[in-house]
């Protein structure tokens, strides 16, 4: 689904060429790396027997990597409600998130939601979350790169059970770390919901004109 919605990216001054990283040898090719949804204990295992989990995490210290849901929850530094045995993670993002945060496979939800950024802002972008992690907390140290929330779940639009998961706090609260739903971390991008999964490649167009061409200059 990445792969179809990049390839429809029409205003890219660069020819974008795709490649399916299996190795440590497809890695050595890309200049950003989008990583998918599905299963991030899976990936990680799938990584690690495939010796990439050193090439990925050397990856994220020097170019552009966009995580989407599971994706996401590699990139980020830690991690709660992981399976037994735990959950190796890639980090390059200062958050906390905690898988399946909104529940299981039948509590996912559409949403509308404003992305600061995007080309036609005023158009929301529909969030689907599926079995989506959810953000605990920004740690960003003094050395690290800014983060930039750039879309939060708004408390108007929410299914009622993500609602009563936020009303033990205020579910208004705009600084509540689990309404933060996209990010950016210096070259990175980081979604819990799933773009690629729309008919709307707005998130793929950021990433590559915000998050990669600077890099390519
Ligand atoms: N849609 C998804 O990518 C689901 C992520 C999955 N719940 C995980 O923990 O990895």
């Amino acid at each position: 689904e990445h792969q179809a919605m990049l390839q429809k990216i029409s205003s890219c001054k660069c020819k974008i060429v795709i490649t399916l990283v299996r190795t440590v040898d497809d890695l050595a090719k890309c200049d950003a790396l989008v990583i998918p949804g599905g299963e991030s204990t899976t990936i990680a295992l799938l990584a690690r027997l495939a010796g990439l989990l050193e090439p990925l995490r050397d990856f994220l210290k020097r170019k552009p990597v966009w995580g989407t849901c599971a994706g996401a929850i590699l990139l980020a530094q830690s991690v709660e409600n992981t399976k037994k045995g735990g959950q190796e993670l890639l980090g390059g993002m200062s958050i906390a998130i905690a898988r399946n945060g909104w529940g299981s496979q039948v509590e996912s939800f559409e949403v509308p939601l404003e992305v600061e950024g995007l080309r036609e802002p005023e158009r929301p972008f529909t969030g689907i979350f599926i079995r989506a992690p959810v953000v605990l907390s920004l740690d960003p140290s003094p050395s690290d790169p800014p983060l930039q929330v750039i879309a939060r779940l708004s408390p108007h639009c929410l299914p009622q059970a993500v609602a009563q998961d936020l009303s033990d706090e205020d579910p208004t609260d705009p600084r509540d770390p689990r309404t933060v739903v996209a990010l950016r971390q210096g070259l990175h991008l980081l979604t819990t919901f799933h773009p690629e999964l729309t008919k709307d490649n707005r998130f793929h167009d950021y990433f590559v004109h915000q998050c990669v061409l600077p890099t390519l200059d």
